[in-house]
């Protein structure tokens, strides 16, 4: 992520077309609506060099073969689909970094960060940096909506029946390395979870209290101390709908254009120091419900801030 393009490694652009984790309801289109939104350009602007490597296979889920696996586990909806999806982006991932790429997914719901973290943290321990207004701190037994977009993290962290799936749970992944920034909608049986998780939660209060940039670099200090490094994890609906209105589960009184920019290039900074960085997603842009693509346009110039797009 150096400011010119000097030391950061080729971007690898791996698409993950899959909505099954937010209930089917059009975030499936988010990847061709980021890269139409501009990405290889932000990224080219940023001095960093991309390949795509086009988008996953993501069956529709009308084509499963009706004498499989059942498809869910007890409230998860679609879980098999995710566990297909996630578990060939987990190679995907993995095979990115070790051909010395850094891998960027496109999401998709926030479940696609299932396979992100699980390929990112296959040789490596990993922390993390949680960008949402929303914990995904859920399991199958304490959802609200049976939508894995809400569990993604919990699947990652190996809770609940998750720490029975080899496909999700990253044990390389340690809760005390993660660090979550923006939370400010947490469902009630969710919140007892989080408190006494390891984790360590910044919410929106401490964004208005502390400011943004000290509160990602105590959130990098979390995510960077005792592990090879960390995944960036970038839900669209962390921003305030009025900056990112094209999410499926917006929630007022999120951070504004300019403080998501800030936080990325805070990240970026790091990472040109210390190359902490692994891989980063984008998730959670649903272009039926934006407003003239712009959600998708600014999830492309927020991952170049990240790669080191800088003002001056
Ligand atoms: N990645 C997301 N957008 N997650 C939204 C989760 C909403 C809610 N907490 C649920 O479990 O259904
Ligand atoms: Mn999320
Ligand atoms: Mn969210």
């Amino acid at each position: 992520m150096a400011s010119n393009g000097e030391t950061m490694a080729t971007v690898r652009i791996i698409g993950t077309p899959m909505d099954y984790g937010a209930n089917r309801r059009g975030v499936d289109m988010g990847p061709s609506a980021i890269r139409y939104g501009g990405l290889a350009d932000e990224l080219e602007r940023a001095g960093v060099e991309s390949v795509d490597a086009g988008d996953l296979f993501v069956p529709r889920a009308e084509e499963r073969d009706p004498d499989a696996t059942p498809p869910s586990e007890g409230n998860a909806k679609f879980l098999r689909e995710i566990e297909d999806v996630c578990s060939r982006l987990a190679d995907e991932v993995a095979g990115t970094i070790d051909d010395g790429l850094f891998p960027l997914v496109l999401g998709g719901d926030h479940s696609v960060a299932i396979g992100s973290m699980n390929g990112s943290a296959r040789d490596a321990t990993l922390g993390a940096i949680w960008f949402d207004a929303h914990a995904d701190l859920n399991t199958p037994r304490t959802s609200p909506s049976g939508n894995v977009h809400g569990m993604a993290l919990a699947a990652v962290l190996g809770r609940g029946v998750f720490g029975d799936f080899e496909w999700a749970h990253a044990p390389a992944v340690r809760e005390s390395s993660v660090a979550y920034v923006g939370l400010r909608s947490i469902d009630d049986r969710e919140r007892a979870l989080v408190r006494d998780s390891e984790m360590t939660a910044f919410t929106m209060s401490d964004i208005d209290e502390r400011g943004i940039t000290a509160v990602v670099e105590d959130a990098l200090e979390v995510a960077t101390t005792g592990t090879d490094g960390i995944h960036v994890s970038l839900d669209l609906d962390w921003l305030d709908p009025n900056a990112a209105p094209g999410v499926g589960t917006p929630v007022r009184g999120g951070v504004t254009y300019r403080e998501a920019h800030s936080a990325l290039e805070t990240v970026s900074k790091r990472h040109d120091r210390d190359n902490v960085v692994r891989s980063m997603d984008v998730v959670e842009v649903n272009p039926i419900l934006d407003e003239a693509n712009e959600t998708a346009g600014l999830a492309a110039e927020l991952a170049s801030s990240a790669f080191g797009k800088r003002i001056l």
